[in-house]
């Protein structure tokens, strides 16, 4: 039976269409927001959540309309991919939040409040209580798929975790025009990616470990290397070392230190002298912490400032430096950052930025995402399309001339409880076909 734009819509947007292929396909087109977007109006309709969950945090990534949007007259919303004409039209955000994995309760009460379980899709001809099906990549995909289960009545469909961060970085690179950034000595330069001059790139998404993807095409990657010196021994051996009680007061203690009071640098080996001969200034650091073997203190006489500076100094140098080693086994000359580690912080970005610039001699070049940690989630969204739930076409490539933002980071704020990261936000619209 032909049904009604509205109830295509209402369809899509509760996940009670029939099977698969038989609900109305939607295509998405993608801009990206220029402003901080507001919070959700509460009439505003939610669907399709995917999930990422991971080692340290769990990310989400829903659609949410704007009220009015689902109308195939509003003139506005109609969106000018060619095959839509008058087909309904859902103007509405991507919309992007973030918690602790250890805390999946807050998670699971935050997708319970916003009655986001009822946004992914139905199985067909599955038992009732197996019907409600969400997107999911991760390792806690597989390990929390029983606690959805029983808390929300949902079932988790997994995606492979590669794949998903595969799929977000092509997909931020092609679709939003001020994705991609590089960082040094303060400067923050927006980089105009030419999409047929995109691949290969490597992608190193530094979450609790670190991967490190050679990426060659959509769908075509391969995992080349990786390190267990990761996001979560920065904050692991953060909190041990220094007793902060959250991963931004660490980060925020970093601005404050003086990572030379414990590092040993080539200087403090050489009388103050530079090694000239093997191109080691005297201000390089030739021993990450190696001033603790000699100074004899004891933790309690160090500033936790200056721990973590040298433990971020530590981290992200080694990432750099194994980033750039693999890059150049292939060839790669682009690098692009990734990751909840990174966090828009200028010294993090700084830091890895001089060690591919270092090693590389200046040939290659270390570039960052702006939404950094939200790859893996916004490739399990996708996966709706590859499912046929969601036909997702980027239709806006606006090119822009390079933006000189020169400020020293970012700075992306955690939402407490889950609040949503707002700046991060992407209007698109879904249309019906
Ligand atoms: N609020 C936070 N809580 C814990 N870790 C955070 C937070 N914000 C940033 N991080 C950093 O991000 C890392 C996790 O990054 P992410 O890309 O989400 O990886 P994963 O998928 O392993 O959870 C943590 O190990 C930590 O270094
Ligand atoms: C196992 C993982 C893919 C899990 O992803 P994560 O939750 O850290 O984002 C990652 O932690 C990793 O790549 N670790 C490094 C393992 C290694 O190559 O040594």
């Amino acid at each position: 039976m032909q049904q009604t734009a509205d109830q295509q819509v209402h369809n899509l947007i509760r996940g009670a269409g029939k099977a698969k292929g038989e609900r109305g396909r939607a295509k998405m087109d993608i801009v990206e927001s220029k402003q901080i977007s507001e919070p959700i109006k509460s009439e505003a309709q939610i669907s399709h959540l995917a999930l990422d969950i991971g080692g340290s945090l769990i990310k989400l990534v829903y659609f949410s309309t704007n009220s009015d949007s689902s109308s195939s007259s509003s003139k506005d919303s109609v969106a000018v991919s060619s095959g839509n004409e008058g087909r309904p039209v859902l103007e509405g955000k991507l919309h992007f939040a973030k918690f602790e994995t250890a805390k999946i309760n807050d998670c699971i009460d935050f997708i319970r409040s916003k009655q986001l379980r009822l946004s992914g899709f139905q199985k067909h001809g599955a038992p009732a209580g197996e019907r409600c099906t969400i997107k999911a990549t991760g390792g806690g995909a597989y390990k929390y798929a029983d606690l959805f289960k029983e808390k929300l009545g949902i079932c988790l469909d997994k995606e492979d975790e590669m794949d998903c961060l595969v799929a977000g970085s092509n997909f931020l690179l092609k679709a939003v025009h001020t994705e991609a950034f590089t960082y040094m000595d303060g400067q923050k330069e927006f980089v105009q990616i030419d999409h047929d001059d995109l691949y290969p790139y490597m992608l190193v998404n530094i979450g609790s470990g670190v991967s490190m993807i050679k990426v060659d095409g959509p769908g075509k990657f391969e995992r080349v290397s990786g390190t267990n010196v990761g996001g979560g021994t920065f904050w692991g051996l953060g909190r041990l070392l220094t007793k902060c009680k959250s991963f931004d007061e660490l980060l925020e203690l970093s601005h404050r230190g003086n990572n030379r009071v414990i590092d040993m640098l080539v200087g403090d080996i050489y009388g103050g002298m530079d090694y000239t001969k093997i191109g080691l200034s005297s201000t390089t650091i030739a021993s990450s912490f190696g001033k603790a073997i000699s100074d004899n203190k004891e933790l309690e006489d160090y500033k936790p400032e200056d721990i973590s500076r040298s433990l971020l100094r530590m981290i992200s140098n080694n990432i750099g430096q194994i980033s750039y080693l693999n890059a150049l086994r292939f060839g790669l000359k682009r690098i692009f950052f990734a990751g909840f580690f990174i966090r828009g912080h200028a010294y993090t970005m700084d830091t890895i930025a001089v060690a591919v610039h270092f090693w590389s001699k200046g040939e290659a070049k270390a570039m960052f995402l702006k939404h950094e940690g939200f790859l893996g989630a916004l490739g399990s969204f996708m996966s709706y399309e590859k499912h046929g739930f969601l036909n997702l076409k980027v239709h806006q490539l606006v090119q822009q001339s390079p933006v000189d933002a020169s400020r020293g980071g970012d700075k992306i704020h955690d939402p407490p409880n889950g609040e949503l990261n707002e700046n991060q936000s992407i209007d698109c619209s879904i249309c019906l076909s």
